[in-house]
């Protein structure tokens, strides 16, 4: 059995793999913000696995954004888990995937592994969507080559600038609406102009997309529920189908893992 881990900005979501590869996310979400205890995280998933009678990894594969958190992770690691550790990197290319990248390691190997995942190693376009703390779109076009992308704030970091700078404007608690008309009081303002910006970057990304052959959208991440509903609701490019899938940086993880694997 393997372990997986995806390290997020925000929180660290994890999943297992079995021996056929049928991935199984864990009811464990940890936030590394504030205050982060590797070794808490690692008896967190311990106590996790033994709750659901899933048995001890052999392998612990990682997808990280935040270095100073692989690193922590690394260190104590050993203290619960006897398991080999895969650190995922960011990569030029896999089998027909090539990243625009020149230094592909400058790029967050999250993007990488959700590309490699909704894009089978390149072998079909796809346009990914992450909706997490930051937001990131990516195109891969037929043929495999990454096209390259974006990387925006996330809806609630959106929000958290316009609030902090601002004195009068607030938005509720929670983001619950997702309205594009115009609003006609603050929170309406606010929270209907958080929506109509991001659907209108993501269907303009859409016709772009389409432009050049790709008809295959994926979003993964947070909030991407929120985002995929108005956007089919309005169903402006029936063309592009419209995927949602929250394992896809796992599954990505899981292919790179497989790679390393090859090479022992
Ligand atoms: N435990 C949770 N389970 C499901 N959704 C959550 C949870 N915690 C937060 N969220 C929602 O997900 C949204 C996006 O946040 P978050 O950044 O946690 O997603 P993510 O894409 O997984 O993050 P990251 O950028 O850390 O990978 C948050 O605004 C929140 O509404
Ligand atoms: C853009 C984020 C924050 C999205 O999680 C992550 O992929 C990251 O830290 N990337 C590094 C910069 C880059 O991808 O070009
Ligand atoms: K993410």
């Amino acid at each position: 059995m393997n372990l997986l881990l995806d390290v997020g900005n925000s929180r660290i979501k994890c999943a297992i793999s079995n021996e056929s590869d049928n991935l199984v996310p864990l009811n464990v979400s940890i936030n590394h913000r504030d205050g982060f205890n590797a070794e808490n995280c690692w008896l967190n998933i311990r106590q996790c696995l033994e709750v659901n009678q899933l048995g001890l990894p052999s392998i612990i594969g990682i997808s990280c954004v935040r270095p100073s958190v692989t690193e922590a992770l690394v260190d104590s690691a050993k203290c619960y888990f006897e398991a080999e550790l895969h650190i995922a990197k960011t990569q030029k290319y896999h089998k027909q995937l090539i990243n625009s990248y020149a230094v592909p390691d400058t790029m967050g190997v999250d993007r990488w592994l959700a590309m490699l995942a909704a894009t089978r190693g390149g072998e079909q376009a796809a346009m990914v969507i992450d909706c997490g703390t930051a937001m990131t779109i990516d195109l891969v076009a037929s043929g495999g080559q990454h096209l390259g992308g974006y990387i925006v704030a996330g809806l609630e970091n959106q929000l958290s600038a316009l609030l902090s700078n601002t004195e009068r404007v607030f938005a509720g608690d929670n983001l619950t609406d997702t309205l594009v008309t115009p609003g006609q009081n603050t929170q309406a303002c606010v929270l209907n102009g958080l929506y109509a910006q991001a659907i209108a970057f993501i269907e303009q990304q859409i016709q772009f997309a389409l432009s050049q052959g790709i008809t295959e959208t994926w979003f993964t991440g947070g909030n991407a529920q929120k985002l995929i509903q108005p956007i089919k609701m309005r169903s402006l490019y029936p063309e592009m189908a419209l995927n949602h899938n929250d394992l896809l940086i796992f599954e990505g993880l899981l292919t790179s893992l497989q790679e390393d694997r090859k090479k022992i």
